[in-house]
């Protein structure tokens, strides 16, 4: 069955605080949109993915990533970053009860679709997660189709969402499990190779072809 995504983003000024310094202050907005650009490329291009839907704490700061063919929307109500999954979820369900619903994170710029439809094929309708690399966080929170995805996102919430019940997915993913929080982890996504948007922000020449 195929999946709806959830990708939550914060006004791109504010997020990523912990990623400061990695670019000049002036240009830090710009990576973080370059970082989602890079995502949202190849999650509309991997199987098995039906919608997309990015809740945004300022839909008109990250309206230009509608080109990449996502639905944007605001967030609505308790401003946190599970409300904002819940919000999407809710969306999703009402057009369709039974959708298998996922949670995905936008700050995956070395993700290759084949990793995500891999990860997608491997739950198999049970609600399942992908850590990140580090084990502790999450990257993708997968629902049970019709089922509450109950998103428990936060510090430490890969073994949160263990201890919920969700499967964990396989190992192998490193692309879908390598998320962009510090300036290392953007060292570590710039060695796997990054997309087209992250490497002309950064000034490298070519990006991965999604
Ligand atoms: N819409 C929305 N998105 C959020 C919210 N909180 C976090 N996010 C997004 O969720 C994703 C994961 O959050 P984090 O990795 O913790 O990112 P962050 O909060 O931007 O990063 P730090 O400031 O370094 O903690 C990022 O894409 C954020 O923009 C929220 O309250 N609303
Ligand atoms: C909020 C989370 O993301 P990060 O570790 O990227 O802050 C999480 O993994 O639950």
């Amino acid at each position: 069955m195929d999946v709806d995504l959830v990708v939550p983003m914060k006004h791109p000024r504010d997020g990523k605080s912990r990623l400061r310094g990695a670019v000049a202050a002036d240009r830090h907005a710009g990576l973080v949109l370059a970082l989602a650009a890079d995502t949202l490329a190849a999650v509309v291009s991997a199987g098995r993915v039906r919608r997309v839907l990015l809740v945004a704490a300022d839909p008109l700061a990250v309206a230009e990533l509608g080109e990449l063919g996502v639905e944007i929307v605001a967030e609505s109500g308790e401003r946190t970053l599970n409300a904002a999954f819940r919000h999407g979820e809710a969306l999703l369900k009402a057009d369709d009860p039974g959708a298998v619903v996922g949670a995905l994170q936008a700050d995956l710029p070395a993700l290759r679709a084949g990793d995500l439809t891999a990860a997608l094929t491997e739950a198999a309708g049970r609600r399942a997660f992908v850590a990140d690399r580090q084990g502790t966080g999450t990257t993708l929170l997968l629902s049970a189709p019709g089922e509450p995805l109950a998103p428990d996102f936060g510090p430490g919430s890969a073994r949160k969402h263990a201890a919920s019940g969700a499967i964990p997915l396989g190992q192998a993913l490193p692309t879908l499990r390598s998320d962009v929080d510090t300036p290392d982890d953007l060292a570590h996504v710039r060695a796997l190779g990054v997309g087209k948007h992250t490497a002309a922000h950064l000034g490298e020449p070519d990006g991965i072809p999604r």
